[in-house]
């Protein structure tokens, strides 16, 4: 009887399928939207040392082939996203989440967070975001290999809980080699690839204006458009990683056989971010049923008997 279970840290979820951060996450109401639907997991917005209001909008549109976002890390700080995470592991320990982190003001920001929830009650995986694109101003953390190298270093003098990291894309092979050599010096549980492709342009083809009022209308890309760039970082990191190191796929995931590609490719477990977005947590019933097919069609019985076994052309 073919089966979606996914094991994760130790962990075995019923199916691999996430939200991706940011959407339908922002508070507990949203969380446990998440939590009662069928999705294997969840993880919450990234949160920031105090809230935030985010970017002006419009700095979220949908569009055809997928979504372009400037959120700029609205959030309600990471003192409510850790008292609701206090509160779940207690409620249910036996459904693990992610908590989601980011850092508005960057390096010392990052440490401080990281240092509460060290000092926290909660003993659960945490995502580290390093590449949020959408505060002005403000580089990608993990476009900058030493200071990245230079942060998990001062993290791991002091953080004893798991967590893994946000990576954004990268298109070069001397960079895939790079951010490995960097993460591979550390016991991080997972690398999550990607989040969005950072600033890209969408135009209205009827106002020949933007769509969205940030940074003159520059922000991630998510959805159709970016699958071939998420399923080349998860490909290339998995190839590059210790085997100790899991990778979740984000990216593209609209159908079942996205999933299996991500699969494919090396993740264990899967992001949905501008899908789940468009059409509601509907998608996770969707996306499992449509998944658990493709399994039954080729044989297979787990996921374990084809992830990360993609087939190349020598
Ligand atoms: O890491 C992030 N990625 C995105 O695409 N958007 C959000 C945001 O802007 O808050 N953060």
């Amino acid at each position: 009887m073919a089966s979606l279970q996914a094991t994760f840290y130790g962990h075995t979820y019923e199916n691999p399928f996430m939200n991706a951060s940011g959407v339908h996450c922002m508070d507990t109401a949203e969380l446990d939207g998440l939590a009662t639907s069928a999705a294997g997991s969840f993880v919450t917005k990234s949160a920031t040392a105090e809230g935030r209001d985010g970017n002006p909008e419009p700095r979220y549109v949908n569009l055809e082939l997928g979504s372009i976002n400037s959120m700029g890390l609205p959030n309600l700080g990471l003192a409510y996203y850790l008292k609701d995470a206090i509160q779940r592991q207690t409620a249910h320990p036996d459904k693990p989440f992610f908590l989601s982190v980011a850092s508005y003001k960057g390096f010392d920001e990052y440490v401080a967070n990281m240092k509460a929830i060290q000092d926290s009650a909660y003993t659960g995986l945490v995502e580290l975001n390093l590449s949020c694109p959408n505060v002005p101003g403000k580089p990608q953390m993990a476009y900058d290999f030493e200071d990245t190298e230079k942060l998990l270093t001062e993290i791991f003098s002091f953080y004893t809980k798991p967590f893994g990291v946000k990576l954004p894309p990268y298109f070069d092979f001397m960079h895939f080699d790079k951010i490995a050599a960097v993460l591979n010096q550390f016991d991080l549980k997972f690398v999550n690839c990607i989040n969005s492709v950072g600033n890209g342009l969408y135009i209205d083809d009827e106002t020949d204006t933007v769509v969205i009022k940030p940074k003159g209308g520059f922000g991630g890309i998510g959805g159709e458009y970016v699958k071939p760039t998420a399923l080349a970082n998860v490909r290339a990191l998995r190839q590059r990683l210790n085997p100790t190191i899991d990778i979740i796929g984000t990216g593209g995931i609209l159908t079942g056989r996205d999933a299996y590609e991500h699969l494919l490719c090396g993740a264990s477990m899967l992001q949905v971010g501008t899908q789940l977005y468009k059409e509601g947590l509907g998608v996770f019933d969707r996306l499992n049923s449509e998944l658990l097919d493709i399994l039954v069609a080729k044989g297979y019985n787990t996921i374990a008997e084809f992830k990360g076994k993609l087939a190349t052309l020598d």
